[in-house]
């Protein structure tokens, strides 16, 4: 049986074990290539059919284990009834859709400062898990998805460091000074869609150095800054053409593990202004372009890391979301505000959801810069604040401006929106990997005047878990022994497991039905994809 037959006949259930099936079927050696991009070698044609195998798969095992959740005297909805029609499948399933850039997409690359199988200090990714015991970095050079500015900066670093007093990070002993380099770029906006396809259209380059301070003084640490800045610049004006850099900052940072915490400190370094850069490298942003409008991003904000491939995967979510004038968008998990803002001249009202304080000040002023006004964002976990902010907008059938949260929101000072009547509520979810927290699940089944959600997630198994919990059927009788035996409401991490035992304890409400499903190749030669799923009721 070919790696694509057991795909589709379900012998491989997840978008990891297929990719661990295919890279030791393909090579037994580990290279960086095989750590970073283990599908690089298969033919991109066949990434695409591999993954869309897995997503079927995915949406055969939600049929599959909602079904399972159903008690004996539930009524089986008509879409789980009608697998067979589908061949197993809970919805259709529109494909796959591929990335417009193959190679070099990646508008972020987090580079790993350590040493070489022969004791080199490189710059450049880890060859497996530090849990697995390995620890050592390889240059990224034969990384399909590193765009030739990254691969050049991670070079120019290393020759950098390489020079340094300061030692390298040590992950056995924990000590050192250089610990990563991160390289973000952002594109010009663009007029026609090759242009798109050279990298001249990438117009600013921000650099993240993580350090970790501890135990040396400050005015070394400070010289030591001055001479990487003067060896980036020289590397940038050396390239040819001249690499775009527009932003060095330095993240300091003394954990074990390398992501650092949202308030590690962040100091912005002076760059030297060229004459193409954009003169911002004292404010510490960078910004890229998406769906015709202008993102300013913080170094720690998310943003999708493959922009063009995401403008297809936003483009899609609207088309699916139903949008008009009468709707009141929910984005929860905004980041920056792009699939909010992108879609805002289709609705009357946009509120986007997002935790990282920083990826919320940028989607401020990115509605700031585009233009638009009736976008509110608010800084919070979802689950704190999603029902009450539901109950807020869809309580009162008529827009208040004076609601108590509104009033509570400086933010909200230039915002007048005009009092419509939303008649229209729908909710657009793109989650972390963990998924939605089972709060901000229960909210969204609860809330019967909510009638779409659109799921858009980067790991199809915890879309999984959610939806099972979304779907399921609740039975009468079997909510009266629950209530009677007590709630036993669980919270923590998306698992399916976890979720079936929620659905058990889900009070009686409609359910969602899956309608369609799609997935967007946003990361060619890994194992990942997006998928993108229209629930309604
Ligand atoms: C996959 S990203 C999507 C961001 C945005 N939709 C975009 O496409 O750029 C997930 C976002 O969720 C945010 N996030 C993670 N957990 C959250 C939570 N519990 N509540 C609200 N936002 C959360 C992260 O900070 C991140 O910005």
């Amino acid at each position: 049986m070919t790696v694509e037959e057991k795909a589709s006949s379900g012998v491989i259930l997840s978008l990891e074990n297929l990719v661990n099936k295919c890279a030791g079927d393909i090579t037994k050696t580990r290279d960086v290539c095989d750590a970073v991009t283990p599908l690089a070698r298969i033919p991109y044609e066949e990434q695409l059919t591999l993954k869309k195998n897995a997503i079927s798969q995915i949406l055969k095992k939600l049929a599959r284990n909602t079904r399972k959740c159903c008690a004996d005297d539930v009524i089986i909805p008509y879409w789980l009834s009608s697998t067979k029609d589908r061949g197993g499948l809970c919805c259709d399933f529109e494909g796959i859709v591929a990335s417009p850039l193959v190679d070099g997409y990646r508008n972020k690359c987090e580079f790993t400062v350590g040493y070489s199988p022969d004791g080199q200090p490189v710059v450049g990714f880890q060859l497996g898990m530090f849990r697995e015991g390995i620890t050592a970095v390889s240059e990224p050079s034969e990384c399909r998805n590193v765009s030739p500015i990254a691969r050049a900066y991670a070079a120019a670093f290393q020759d950098f460091i390489r020079k340094s007093g300061l030692p390298i990070w040590n992950k056995h002993l924990n000590t050192g000074f250089w610990r990563m380099l991160t390289v973000r770029e952002g594109r010009a906006a663009t007029l026609k869609d090759n242009e798109y396809l050279d990298s001249t259209s990438i117009l600013e380059v921000m650099l993240i150095i993580q350090v970790c301070p501890a135990g040396v003084a400050g005015e070394r640490s400070t010289m030591e800054y001055q001479e990487m800045v003067r060896s980036l610049s020289l590397a940038a004006s050396a390239g040819r053409p001249q690499l775009p850099l527009t932003t060095i900052l330095v993240q300091e940072h003394v954990g074990v593990s390398n992501a650092a915490p949202a308030d590690a400190q962040i100091i912005p370094l002076s760059v030297p202004v060229s004459d193409d850069n954009v003169p911002d490298s004292l404010t510490g942003y960078i910004h890229d372009h998406m769906n015709g409008l202008k993102f300013r991003i913080s170094p720690t904000a998310f943003f999708q890391v493959n922009t063009l491939a995401a403008e297809r995967l936003y483009s899609l979510a609207g088309d699916w979301a139903g949008l008009g004038p009468d709707t009141l968008l929910f984005d929860v998990c905004c980041g920056t505000g792009t699939i909010g803002l992108t879609l805002a001249r289709h609705v009357g009202m946009v509120v986007g959801i997002e935790m990282n304080a920083s990826a919320v000040s940028d989607a401020w002023v990115n509605a700031k810069i585009n233009d638009i006004s009736n976008c509110r964002f608010v800084c919070a976990k979802a689950e704190d604040v999603i029902s009450s902010l539901l109950n807020e907008y869809l309580s009162s059938s008529t827009m208040n401006t004076s609601s108590t949260t509104t009033q509570n929101d400086p933010q909200m000072d230039d915002f007048k929106p005009s009092c419509l009547q939303f008649t229209n509520v729908v909710v657009i979810v793109d989650p972390p990997r963990c998924g939605l927290h089972p709060v901000v699940v229960r909210t969204l089944r609860m809330q019967t005047q909510l009638r779409r959600v659109v799921y858009v997630s980067c790991n199809p198994e915890s879309l999984l878990a959610n939806a099972v919990e979304l779907c399921t059927p609740i039975s009468n009788t079997c909510k009266e022994k629950q209530e009677a035996k007590g709630q036993n409401r669980r919270r923590g991490t998306t698992n399916l497991s976890q979720a079936r035992q929620r659905v058990k304890n889900m009070p009686l409400s409609e359910p969602f039905k899956p309608v369609k499903a799609i997935a967007v190749d946003l990361f060619p030669h890994t194992q990942h994809c997006e998928m993108v799923l229209l629930l309604e009721r």
